[in-house]
């Protein structure tokens, strides 16, 4: 490949892997809120096509001993294809079902990545979400899917799901970068 051409082409695959840094609204959620003091304060970045997060699972959400519990896991999936859902579908969401397969345990205080992604646009009104929990060893302990329920924001607010002040705090930056 020609010197320039390949430097195009390394620029685009550099461009494309770009993570972007997503904005959060609520400070107060249990699993992305950076306020609330008994949550997970996950933090989600995009690339595009991708939704990511890293977080530590504090000692508090154990099952017993060292075993996080699995309520918890179904909550950071189900938070990773919201933020999947929202973000590459530009859409306000629900979580209408979702089904979790529990594959490896996860340890209290160990580092996990959490990955999610728009598996198929079903509807104009629904999408399927899949995400995946890896340990710090890179191994899969958790898969989910999900189907969601995509929204204007017109029909949000006509469903009456968020106030009117916190849905405009959304539509202005929710699909914009931090
Ligand atoms: C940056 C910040 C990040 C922020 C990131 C934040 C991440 C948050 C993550 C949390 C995600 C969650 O856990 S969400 C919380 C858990 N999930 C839920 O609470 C969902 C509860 N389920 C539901 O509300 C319902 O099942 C629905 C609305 C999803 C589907 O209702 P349904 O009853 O099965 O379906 P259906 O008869 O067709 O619809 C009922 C009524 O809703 C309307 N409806 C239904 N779907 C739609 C739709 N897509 N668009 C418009 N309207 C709709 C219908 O017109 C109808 O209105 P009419 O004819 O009656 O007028």
């Amino acid at each position: 490949m020609p010197a320039l051409k390949h430097w195009l082409y390394m620029k685009e695959v550099l461009i494309v892997a770009e993570w972007t840094a997503l904005k959060n609204i609520d400070p107060h959620c249990f699993a992305c809120g950076q306020g609330n003091a008994h949550g997970l304060h996950m933090r989600f970045f995009s690339d595009g096509e991708r939704v990511r997060s890293r977080l530590i699972i504090p000692g508090h959400l154990r099952g017993w001993h060292t075993l996080v519990h699995g309520g918890v896991l179904a909550t950071i999936l189900d938070e990773a294809m919201s933020w999947a859902a929202i973000h590459l579908t530009g859409r306000f969401i629900l979580t209408q079902e979702m089904t979790v397969r529990f594959k490896k345990p996860v340890r209290i205080e160990e580092e996990v990545r959490v990955e999610s992604c728009v598996a198929e646009r079903i509807s104009p009104r629904k999408a399927l979400l899949k995400a995946e929990i890896r340990n710090s060893s890179g191994d899969i302990c958790a898969e989910s899917s999900g189907v969601f329920a995509l929204f204007t924001a017109e029909a949000f607010t006509r469903m009456n799901l968020v106030p009117e002040n916190m849905l405009d705090a959304m539509n202005q930056s929710m699909w914009r970068s931090a």
